[in-house]
């Protein structure tokens, strides 16, 4: 079977998630009467493992991280029902622009050498199919005229031709699965990066641009370099074969041909035309099926708080009506392909009989000898398999389609995210950076800025909406931070307290305004002011430097933001510590390489880029004296010292997780920090020392928080009050704290 049926019957994992038998039936093959019963055998047991990695396939759902809103209101469930499925071009748009950068990239000479050893030993094995036909031919001559010595002769050239070709087929497929894979891994560190970059993952979740992106990185990049190649290797296989087999059945029998083109193209338009919906109901299956799993992720990482509220009857229902979603539109997946394989399987053996018919009769008035008539069986079988592809492969060509569609879509949105950075609209709020040093000798020159030098932070007429409903919440705010300053920003709740750290942080860019920040040790970066520009050339400047905002600002170590819930890293203690500034050191490509035998593009994590010099790495006495600094000495002996990897998030109290947070903090040390509700798990004891801490490390900090102890560590307070739709003027205000009437600030805020 394997000689014969080369691509179709390989051992294809990509092609796995279709239950249909996606090969022609065994008897394409030139062996067949030899190999039947083992063939026959053969195909049921790989149409059952199909079958079932199938159902595993579609019951597995992948991990995922899916909107906000739950995917079975009323109106999602229209929006599936409406969703059409992608118009051909559109398809193969999408198709070229996902699997192209591929054979450019820094890999494109492994992967294009790669390539045609997988296409010559494609040859090599149509090659072989063809010299069995011949074989057959004689072998069965052989028979037929009870000449025992042909027949010994044949069965022997038969068994040496066993021999020389199955390596062929084998080292075709190891080769074609090892460049799928290498294909495969340079896709998942190329969107990776693209998602991981311009924080392009936050834009997606938060405002729900598509569903699952893990899944499409993990899932879908799998089948779509496993199946392009599969595909591409078919297409090549049925062409070659096309020409091969024509000229063996041309010279048997001419008429034979106009039989089999008609048949194959009646049969390829009946088959479009009956499996027309499977390509939305592949993509749905893929979305439906990540919703669920990514429903059971989310009870995993929520299991203390579910436990505590006793949840688990809600669950099981919200899990169930996802599972239900998934089984539902898998119910409608198997109908259509039912219906699909009563026309393929039809079509597949209603012809079987056919060739030997036509041919019979010049048998029987002895123009063609009986191997004739095995060697057109098999010639006509292979020649309609190649014009059928489209009837045998439906399934997985709808199946592919999906997938193309899903990355398709993943690409567009990867590739508008970098775009957006540098659409510079008057409407958005701009977060720029400027260079202090480059200021200061600006002024020295004589220029008209002022010193900036003190200032940390400015914040120019900035008013904040919130993304769909323009609703606004805080208005045409302006304020200074300069270092030394220590902001407290109090409101009543949703007022936008932490929608103006988000502004800040360059997350939330609905509104206007202006959010400058005065960064130091920029001189390494390619900051695009340089000392020589005049006043107008800097602030010409600036939009590149808010095109390159976003981008900067994680990197810069001036600034750093603790986010209300703690975030604890997959990892060692040593990483909670060490992170984001720090990661660990890779090793050199070489060592790693040799050592694992794993591809350049898997090695080399891109390097966190700083505006200026990166904090020297912390030593371990560092990490040790900072812990002990934090109040949290005594996890090392309990958790069994730096290099334990636990689930930091249920090992460790919220309040440990919120000194964690601090110690991270007093590692980097950066200039500034936006601290957003950060020791609302503390003790007021614990919160003090904190705050002392921080201060005494030379940190300027912005709070936000509603405790009136936090009065005590700052100097301004920025008070936002909820937004009056019927005054325009503004609903902040700003006041400097006198230590000794604490009491009285207090009083004014609360
Ligand atoms: N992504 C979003 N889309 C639409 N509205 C949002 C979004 N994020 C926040 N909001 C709304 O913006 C308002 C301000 O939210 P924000 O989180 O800034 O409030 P807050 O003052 O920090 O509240 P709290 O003190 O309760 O933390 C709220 O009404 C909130 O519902």
């Amino acid at each position: 079977m394997i000689l014969t049926t080369p691509l179709y019957a390989s051992n294809n994992v990509q092609m796995v998630f279709t239950p249909t038998v996606s090969h022609p039936p065994i008897s394409t093959s030139a062996l067949k009467p030899l190999l039947f019963p083992l063939s026959f055998h053969a195909m049921a047991t790989k149409t059952r493992k199909r079958t079932r990695s199938h159902s595993f396939r579609k019951l597995s759902i992948v991990a995922s991280a899916t909107p906000n809103e739950s995917p079975f209101s009323a109106p999602e469930q229209d929006k599936d029902l409406q969703r059409k499925g992608p118009d051909l071009p559109t398809l193969w748009r999408r198709f070229w622009k996902v699997a192209a950068p591929y054979w450019s990239s820094d890999d494109k000479v492994q992967a294009r050498l790669q390539l045609a050893a997988v296409f010559a030993l494609t040859l090599g094995t149509t090659g072989i199919s063809v010299g069995f036909s011949f074989l057959g031919r004689d072998f069965y001559n052989a028979l037929a005229n009870k000449d025992q010595e042909q027949f010994t002769k044949q069965l022997l050239y038969y068994l040496g031709g066993f021999a020389g070709g199955i390596p062929f087929f084998v080292l075709r497929d190891y080769a074609r699965e090892t460049l799928a894979l290498r294909w495969r891994s340079w896709m998942t560190s190329y969107y990776m990066e693209r998602y991981l970059k311009n924080r392009t993952f936050y834009k997606i979740q938060s405002q729900s641009i598509i569903d699952n992106p893990d899944q499409r990185i993990v899932d879908d990049l799998s089948s779509f370099t496993g199946t392009a190649l599969s595909f591409s290797l078919t297409l090549f296989n049925a062409a070659v074969d096309l020409i091969s087999f024509s000229n063996i059945l041309y010279g048997i029998y001419p008429p034979l041909f106009a039989v089999l083109l008609v048949y194959s193209l009646g049969g390829t338009a009946i088959s479009v035309f009956l499996g027309r919906g499977l390509v939305n109901l592949n993509f749905l299956q893929e979305k439906k099926e990540a919703d669920f799993r990514y429903g059971l992720v989310r009870v995993r990482e929520n299991a203390e708080s579910i436990a505590f509220y006793g949840g688990e009857g809600n669950e099981m229902q919200l899990l169930l009506q996802r599972f239900k979603s998934a089984f539902e539109n898998l119910t409608k997946l198997l109908i259509s392909s039912r219906n699909l394989e009563f026309f393929t399987n039809g079509y597949r053996y209603l012809i079987q009989i056919l060739p030997a018919a036509v041919v019979a009769p010049m048998y029987f008035s002895g123009k063609i000898e009986f191997g004739v008539i095995n060697q057109s069986v098999s010639a006509f079988n292979h020649i309609l398999g190649d014009f059928s592809l489209i009837v045998y492969q439906f399934q997985a060509i709808s199946a592919f389609s999906a997938v193309i569609d899903r990355l398709g879509e993943f690409d567009d949105v990867l590739d508008n995210s970098s775009n957006q950075d540098i659409s510079y609209s008057s409407e958005e709020i701009s977060v720029v950076y400027k260079d202090v040093e480059t200021l200061s000798l600006l002024q020295s020159n004589g220029s008209m800025l002022l010193d900036k030098c003190d200032k940390l932070l400015d914040i120019e007429n900035l008013t904040l909406q919130t993304p769909k409903s323009k609703t606004v919440l805080v208005r045409d705010l302006s304020l200074v931070v300069k270092k030394k300053d220590h902001l407290l920003v109090t409101g009543p709740s949703g007022s936008g307290k932490t929608s103006l750290l988000r502004a800040m942080a360059g997350l939330w860019s609905t509104g206007k305004g202006k959010i400058t920040f005065y960064i130091e040790d920029a001189k390494e970066t390619q900051s695009p002011i340089s000392p020589d520009m005049t006043p107008s050339e800097v602030i010409n400047t600036e939009r590149t430097d808010v095109e390159l905002g976003m981008f900067r600002y994680g990197k810069n170590h001036d600034a750093f933001f603790l986010p209300q819930r703690p975030y604890m890293v997959l990892g060692t203690l040593r990483q909670q510590l060490l992170y984001p500034t720090w990661g660990e050191d890779p090793l050199p490509f070489s060592v790693n390489a040799k050592s694992t035998g794993s591809l350049p593009f898997l090695m080399q994590a891109p390097q966190t880029e700083y505006a200026g010099e990166k904090p020297k790495k912390p030593t371990l006495d560092d990490l040790i004296r900072v812990l002990e600094d934090v109040r949290l000495g005594y996890i090392l002996s309990r958790l069994n010292g730096l290099d334990k990897t636990y689930e930091w998030s249920s090992v460790l109290s919220l309040g440990e997780q919120q000194r964690l947070a601090f110690a991270r903090l007093l590692l980097s040390k950066p200039k500034l920090v936006l601290l957003d509700e950060s020791t609302s798990a503390l003790d007021e004891a614990n919160e003090a020392h904190l705050y002392k801490l921080i201060e005494a490390a030379g940190i300027t900090y912005i709070s936000i928080g509603h405790r009136r102890t936090l009065l005590d560590y700052h100097n301004k307070i920025l008070h936002i009050s909820t937004i009056d739709s019927d005054s325009s003027l503004p609903n902040w205000h700003l006041k400097t704290i006198n230590q000794d009437t604490t009491n009285n600030a207090a009083k004014l805020i609360l």
